[in-house]
């Protein structure tokens, strides 16, 4: 049973230096140091339990959405988690609306990375609370409690409630089944760890053969600065991973819309599934004239992890901009407005395949995907989630991948809970690691 007053609200910066190994590098963000501004919600039950949430960052700016955070707390504070969870669907309006903040976004920006923050928190906390994992309240959750946690300002002209009511009836049939198909099998992923842009070709090339080992099968590289570059490390990737493992590439934004479509004409050789983000995540049309121009080279689009909020996503769907929808955990506003893009796709029948290139991204986003499939998509086809081999032991619940797949998590919660330790020695700029990096670097 939900219970407690939110008593204490702490947000903290915690940055890891991967930007001095290259990884997580890609065309436009060459040297991302994978940080998070770290929420902890605490409450007056005397459960000791507390909830935890994290948005993702690359680096410089963690301190901006720390301010967002702190600016936004007041919504939260003194308030009672019943009466949060109770009206979900007002909560997240309240925050996403607060007459002055709101300038600053509204729902996108740093406002709406420190929104996915603090709710992180209180979906972690009430979760805990119940004792389950995430994604197991939300299967759980009868369809009329699960559309009351969502906003559909803004996106009724798609999918009205009945309509989502509607693809959550039908996501009952066969639920049971699919919940049991998950806890055995797991929920297909794919590796980006292999092929970062900062990568030398002998590092790529060991890598791939090693996750080869390792029963992956699916590959994701970087593209989108140098196109010979490209054309040397598709080749060597291709070569090694063999022409029947999926291949995937990801410009991270780097192109204007004509330059997309000429560059994927000479990458087509290698076979991709997608291009991801070929161009600015914002051009909505400019991905629906990509898309159009590479069906004949049997290219798909992804795109969604910088598409702001529910809003881009509806507009991406109606206009046809991709084939593969990209949601993730911290850029939208958390699960409420995760669950609005969820049933959207659904009902355009676009797969999704969740961003999780990032710090703790795959730790939460593996719950929406696992829901989405025993709830709302029923399927696997063409779906699958991404994963990245890097900082999960500094957490307390990290993934589970078994023969290259996400394995359902157990612990209640939302897997968002740091290890206090590795919080406290990577905090900015006071953590021992920094302290030293800092002073190497002269500062
Ligand atoms: C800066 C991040 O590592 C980004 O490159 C992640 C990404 O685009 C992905 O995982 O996809
Ligand atoms: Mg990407």
């Amino acid at each position: 049973m939900v219970r407690g007053r939110i008593s204490g609200l702490s947000v903290r910066d915690v940055r890891f230096p991967t930007s001095l190994g290259g990884h997580g590098s890609d065309a436009m963000h060459t040297d991302p140091d994978y940080s998070a501004a770290y929420v902890v919600l605490e409450t007056d039950a005397g459960d000791g339990l507390k909830g935890y949430g994290i948005t993702f960052t690359l680096g410089k700016g963690t301190e901006v959405v720390v301010c967002a955070v702190n600016a936004l707390a007041h919504h939260v504070l003194h308030k009672d988690l019943k009466d949060i969870v109770g009206d979900f669907r007002a909560f997240y309006r309240q925050l996403t609306s607060d007459g002055q903040l709101r300038w600053i976004g509204p729902e996108k920006g740093v406002v709406h990375l420190a929104t996915a923050a603090v709710l992180n928190a209180v979906w972690d906390l009430w979760a805990k609370q119940e004792g389950k994992p995430l994604w197991k309240l939300l299967v759980d959750m009868d369809p009329r409690t699960l559309l009351a946690c969502i906003d559909f300002r803004y996106i009724t002209d798609v999918l009205t409630e009945e309509e989502a009511f509607e693809i959550l009836q039908k996501g009952q049939v066969g639920k049971k089944e699919r919940e049991e198909q998950m806890l055995v099998q797991g929920y297909p992923a794919y590796t980006t760890s292999c092929a970062w842009l900062g990568y030398s070709d002998d590092t790529l090339k060991q890598l791939c053969t090693e996750a080869l080992k390792d029963g992956w099968t699916r590959f994701k590289v970087k593209v989108g600065a140098d196109l010979q570059d490209d054309i040397r490390r598709c080749r060597l990737i291709r070569n090694t991973i063999g022409p029947e493992k999926t291949l995937m590439m990801d410009a991270n934004q780097r192109w204007d819309v004509p330059e997309a479509v000429e560059w994927m004409s000479k990458l087509a050789e290698f076979k991709p599934l997608w291009i991801e983000e070929p161009t600015s995540p914002d051009d909505i049309l400019g991905h629906a004239a990509i898309s159009k121009a590479l069906v004949p080279l049997g290219i798909g689009v992804a795109t969604g992890e910088q598409c702001h909020n529910r809003v881009i996503f509806k507009q991406l769907l109606q206009a046809k901009a991709l084939q593969f929808l990209q949601i993730d955990s911290c850029r939208l506003g958390s699960v409420n407005e995760n669950l609005s893009v969820l049933l959207m796709a659904k009902k355009f029948e676009i797969p999704v395949c969740p961003h999780a290139g990032g710090v703790g991204l795959c730790e939460l986003v593996q719950h929406l995907i696992i829901f989405d499939f025993i709830s709302v998509s029923a399927s696997l086809t063409n779906r699958m989630c991404e994963y990245v081999d890097h900082l999960h032991e500094h957490f307390k619940y990290p993934v589970i991948i078994e023969k290259a797949s996400y394995m359902p998590p157990k612990d209640a919660g939302y897997s968002t809970e740091m290890k206090e330790d590795s919080v406290k020695k990577h905090q900015y700029p006071d953590g021992e690691v920094w302290k030293k990096l800092l002073a190497a670097r002269g500062n």
